[in-house]
């Protein structure tokens, strides 16, 4: 079941299998590439999200979509980038944006 916990389990999991065998791991085989390839998937995949969004339905939208974030998770664990590093500058940016509505509000 997805929740706002789905992204921390995922992250775990990638952190788990990255020194699998790689025969039998997706992400052990991934970073037994190095983060050339990594990097490389994430722009395949942010490719073909781009062309399901402007060109296919729903369905194949969101596998794109599913299939972008699992390989930029992957290329954040190897570039040993945690997860809450990105999520915190989302929420300080937050913070800015709120910050500047404000200022821009008329005062009353
Ligand atoms: N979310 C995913 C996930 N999404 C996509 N994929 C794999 O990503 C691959 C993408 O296929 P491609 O044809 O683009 O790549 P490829 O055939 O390997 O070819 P290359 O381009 O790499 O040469 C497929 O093998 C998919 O199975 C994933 N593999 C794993 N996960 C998650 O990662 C966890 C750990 O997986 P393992 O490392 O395999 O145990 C799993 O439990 C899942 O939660």
């Amino acid at each position: 079941m997805s929740s706002p916990d789905t992204l921390a389990r995922l992250e775990a999991t990638i952190a788990a299998r990255r020194a699998a065998d790689p025969e039998s791991s997706y992400v052990a085989k991934l970073n037994a590439k190095g983060p050339r390839k990594i990097a490389q998937k994430v722009g395949e995949e942010a490719t073909e999200t781009v062309i399901a969004a402007l060109t296919q339905d729903h369905e194949a939208l969101v596998g794109e979509a599913a299939d972008l974030i699992f390989h930029l998770m992957v290329l954040l664990n190897a570039k040993d980038v945690p997860l809450a590093d990105v999520l915190a500058e989302l929420d300080r940016r937050e913070g800015v944006s709120g910050i500047a509505e404000k200022a821009s509000r008329p005062k009353d």
